[in-house]
């Protein structure tokens, strides 16, 4: 509220002094007076692999402290926290965080359950990167076009052939529920033997990218991409002689990072920095995310033609470039914007 004889500029001037006295201000990011308490709820595997010493050294010494969910405690009787993060499977875990956001409105639950259940069905996963049609002068970005087997495994040979996929296809299980089978896929030459695979599943255009993928890691509004090696391309050749489904567990999980090899530039060159903006900005308000990556590839002899043929809810971070630095500037982020809210100028209601 502005006080007697104060300028509206004087005014911002205070509360902006308000905030750097509650997050002291310094150079880049607010440093927080009072410690930020980031509770989080993740298997030990991803414990490890995100709560790395490097983390929490660098949270440390800007006033954030991770403390451990016990999901088997009542939520209510923990924390108190600033933020929650979670990756916890289960029914029964999402509608405790449900009732926790509800009845806890000051704390940031990163993410919403409802949010991420969507990405975790291939059949809805990739559906707002369709709709978003995103085509600029620097490319376009589609997806690869495919179509979901509920039950019947025989049916997909004429489901194939009404749709007019072209081959080779490539087989997924329909949800990902963190388990290896759920990342287990199928390449195959011809749509007859795809009849041997359990559905549910979802039968995909597979699309030559010149064996390299780009990993599109998403902070909030931070991007961070790095190069994967990736399937090989299937050559017409190929395509004629062979036949059958060959299986690939968790490909893109056992794939090497691509940085640092020596590749054709023409499959090397990143996704134009505009284009992949344009991509996280929609698809983080499209999708309600704000921690999450896309496997992202570029159709092979195209200069501009993409594809998004995966996405993950709070991938493995610990493999980003820097994420400690991201990841701890994004949760101080967070809070400074909800202590400005709080702070803001109620809005005059017209009289
Ligand atoms: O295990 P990591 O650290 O490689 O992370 C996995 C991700 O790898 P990425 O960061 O994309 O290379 C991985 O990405 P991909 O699906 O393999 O592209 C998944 O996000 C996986 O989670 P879930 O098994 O689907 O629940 C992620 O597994 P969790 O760590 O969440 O179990
Ligand atoms: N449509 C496709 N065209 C070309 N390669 C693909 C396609 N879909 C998947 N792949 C390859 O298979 C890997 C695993 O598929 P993906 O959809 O990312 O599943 P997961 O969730 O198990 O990582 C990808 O990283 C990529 O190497
Ligand atoms: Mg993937
Ligand atoms: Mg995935």
């Amino acid at each position: 509220m502005r006080l007697k004889e104060e300028t509206e500029y004087e005014e911002e001037k205070r509360e902006e002094s308000m905030v750097a006295q509650k997050y002291s201000i310094g150079g880049g990011f607010p440093q927080p007076t009072k410690a930020v308490v980031v509770g989080y709820a993740l298997t030990s595997k991803k414990t490890k692999s995100f709560l790395q010493p490097k983390l929490e050294g660098l949270a440390r010494n800007k006033g954030i402290t991770f403390v451990a969910i016990d999901p088997n405690r009542p939520l209510s009787e923990q924390g108190p926290f600033d933020i929650v993060l979670h990756k916890l499977s289960g029914n029964e875990w999402r509608q405790i965080l449900e009732d926790y956001r509800q009845t806890h409105p000051e704390v940031t639950v990163l993410d919403p359950p409802d949010a991420i259940q969507h990405v975790y069905n291939r059949q809805f996963m990739l559906q707002d990167v369709a709709d978003l049609n995103l085509s600029d002068a620097y490319g376009t970005v589609g997806v690869p076009r495919q179509l979901v087997i509920k039950k019947d495994a025989s049916s997909i040979p004429d489901a194939v052939n009404r749709d007019g996929l072209k081959l080779p296809l490539v087989a997924k299980p329909l949800v990902v529920d963190g388990s290896a089978k759920s990342h287990e896929l199928s390449l195959a030459y011809d749509q007859y033997s795809l009849q041997i695979l359990e559905p549910p599943l979802v039968v995909q255009e597979f699309v030559n990218h010149g064996g390299v993928l780009f990993k599109v890691y998403i902070v909030g509004e931070a991007i961070k991409v790095v190069r994967r090696f990736s399937l090989p391309d299937v050559s017409k050749r190929e395509l004629s002689t062979n036949a059958g489904v060959f299986r690939f567990p968790r490909v893109s999980c056992a794939a090497a990072s691509a940085d640092d090899a020596d590749l054709d530039p023409g499959v090397a060159e990143l996704p134009p920095r505009p284009l992949l903006e344009r991509l996280a900005r929609e698809l983080r308000r499209r999708l309600g995310l704000r921690l999450f990556n896309l496997d992202m590839i570029r159709e092979h002899g195209t200069r501009d033609r993409y594809y998004v043929i995966d996405i993950n809810y709070f991938p493995g971070y610990g493999k980003m470039p820097e994420y400690e630095h991201i990841f701890t500037d994004f949760i101080l982020g967070l809070v400074q914007s909800k202590y400005k809210k709080r702070t803001a100028k109620p809005v005059e209601e017209p009289v």
